[in-house]
């Protein structure tokens, strides 16, 4: 354990995620079990004190691997050195707040810290934007860092990925760790498209396992699409301790790869494959090794799946430009 420590950086680190997020990444689950970490905690000021409470409990559970905790409302302080980024910390729609509002409130967030990163963040930093929407919040902050590789700014639909697994695995009676290769296109929104016709349920293909399109078109893909509101509905606040253990799995997977014949669900700036317009940080299937990812190629997309991911790449086509109408990228 003599290894240098890696400084992760959490924004909204006094929040519900945040706190459920950072107690697993000073046990070592986010980086490996031999790897020692630093954290940065940035908060805006009415979130100081939460924060260090909760640096408080940290330091109370005696982690062999946590090296140190900074607590900052201050992003060029938060960024300096930072290897792993995790922006949680967003503006959330309050009543009353029109969609342009919500997009002009995160860019005071995302544009600062995207500035901050560039200007202070070690040179192979990585970031996971899971504040919503996460995948425009993702490319404001990558426009304002014109110095970091582009690939590294990466937004989560990991929690869609998990929550697809787990509804294909009850409807098929497979256990989780025998469905593959799933993989959500398109934006970590209501018009995500949750694909199985690549999956694999023990080897086998999922869709013709289940052979039951009615299914898939108003069950399964409206069931995890919705799962986000259907969680806030059921617990009067958005999905905390799911989403952070998915934040978890993005970058664990990123820094350590992908299992041989498998592949996941990330958010990352399209290439143009797929017909996903060059630039748009949009959820691909994507395969990890020695902290890089790449594109699955060559998948056949059918005519269902086709319309599908059209519709949500569109839906990010929007969210871009209304963010470039608004100066923000
Ligand atoms: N991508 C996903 O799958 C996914 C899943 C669940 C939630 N989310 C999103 O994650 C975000 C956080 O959720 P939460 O439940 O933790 O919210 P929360 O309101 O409990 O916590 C957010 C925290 O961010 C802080 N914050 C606000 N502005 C900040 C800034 N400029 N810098 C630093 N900190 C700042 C707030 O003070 C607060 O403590 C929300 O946008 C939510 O919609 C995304
Ligand atoms: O916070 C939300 O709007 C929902 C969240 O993104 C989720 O998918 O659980």
């Amino acid at each position: 354990m003599t290894r240098t420590p890696v400084n992760v950086t959490v924004t909204g680190a006094a929040g519900q995620i945040g706190y459920a997020l950072l107690f697993r990444i000073a046990s070592g689950q986010l980086l490996g079990a031999d790897v020692p970490v630093k954290l940065r905690l940035l908060e805006i000021p009415q979130g100081l004190k939460a924060a260090e409470g909760t640096a408080m409990e940290l330091d109370d559970c005696a982690f062999p691997l946590l090296r140190g905790i900074d607590i900052t409302d201050d992003p060029n302080v938060a960024f300096a050195g930072a290897n792993v980024a995790l922006l949680v910390g967003a503006r959330p729609r309050t009543k009353g707040m029109e969609r342009g509002d919500l997009l002009e409130a995160n860019g005071g967030i995302f544009k600062p810290q995207g500035k901050a990163i560039n200007d202070h963040a070690a040179d192979d930093i990585k970031v996971l934007v899971v504040g919503n929407p996460a995948n425009t919040n993702a490319l404001i902050a990558q426009a304002a860092a014109p110095d970091v590789p582009a690939e590294r700014f990466t937004a989560m639909t990991r929690l869609d990925h998990n929550r697809a697994i787990s509804q294909l695995a009850k409807k098929t009676g497979a256990s989780v760790s025998d469905i593959k290769r799933l993989t959500i296109w398109g934006n970590h929104s209501a018009t995500q498209y949750p694909d199985i016709f690549h999956a694999e349920v023990a080897g086998k293909n999922a869709a013709e396992i289940v052979n039951d399109e009615a299914w898939l078109a108003d069950s399964f893909i409206p069931t995890v699409a919705k799962r986000g509101a259907a969680i806030i509905e059921a617990r009067g606040a958005s999905s905390a301790a799911s989403a952070a253990n998915a934040a978890i799995d993005h970058v664990h997977t990123w820094v350590n790869g992908t299992a041989e014949g498998d592949w996941t669900s990330m958010g990352i700036p399209s290439d143009g494959s797929y017909g996903v317009p060059e630039g748009l940080i949009s959820s691909f299937p994507v395969t990890c090794k020695d902290g890089e990812y790449e594109i699955v190629q060559g998948l056949e997309i059918n005519e269902f799946s086709r319309g599908r991911i059209d519709a949500s790449v569109q839906e990010l086509v929007e969210e871009r430009d209304a963010v470039r109408g608004l100066g923000l990228i």
